[in-house]
């Protein structure tokens, strides 16, 4: 059965604004943010959803109502759940991520940002984040997406980042160098077989 799988980072948060790391820190969206999820919603105009998922940080789960309420579907049912959370960021969080390259150096905070086993100090690595974001694709996200049904997920930067590994089969040298904007649909075609025929990246 074909479906679609929108994935989506949260709007800009507070800490995103100051420039701070964030990982399992509760802060709430901007102004800013909560544009940027309504500005998202419009995108997704035109797509019938029949489950969303999200994390149990606000501000995932901010943006998902806005979204849901932009596009008319707040009677979606709404699955919340730590799998799907940024990717801890332990001892960092908080810190001022220029400050914290000046302290330490660009190229160690680089590691601690985008390596693939490298854990940021008390924190997790992009592989810990997968090991608790797929194994909650494949039992919760995944089967539905079989049976033909839309899904959206609203998460994280990193927790999204873990799954684009195993839905575009990127290696950890790939994932990288990408980056998931804030509030930017992600959208991905399935085709009867359960392959994706198609992806797109909402930035205009
Ligand atoms: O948790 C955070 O700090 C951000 O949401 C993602 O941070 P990163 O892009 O530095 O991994």
């Amino acid at each position: 059965m074909k479906s679609q799988l929108a994935i989506v980072r949260h709007g800009q948060s507070e800490y995103n604004l100051e420039n701070r790391f964030t990982g399992f820190a509760d802060v709430d969206l901007t102004t800013q943010g909560r544009e940027e999820a309504a500005m998202c919603g419009r995108k997704l105009q035109g797509m019938q959803f029949e489950a969303c998922f999200t994390s149990v940080l606000k501000r995932a789960i901010e943006t998902l109502d806005i979204i849901l309420d932009t596009i008319g579907q707040k009677q979606l049912p709404v699955y919340k759940d730590a799998a799907l959370n940024e990717r801890d960021y332990g001892d960092l969080q908080g810190l001022n991520k220029a400050e914290t390259a000046e302290k330490y150096g660009a190229e160690q905070v680089a590691l601690w940002r985008r390596s693939f086993d490298v854990s940021p100090p008390g924190g997790e690595s992009l592989k810990q984040t997968q090991e608790r974001v797929l194994p909650y694709y494949y039992a919760n996200i995944e089967p539905l997406l079989q049976q033909g049904k839309n899904v959206l997920i609203v998460a994280h930067g990193n927790s999204l980042r873990a799954l684009m590994m195993h839905l575009e089969n990127l290696t950890p040298d790939a994932i990288s160098h990408i980056d998931l904007l804030t509030g930017v649909p992600r959208v991905y075609d399935f085709d009867d077989s359960g392959k994706i025929s198609y992806v797109q990246h909402l930035t205009s």
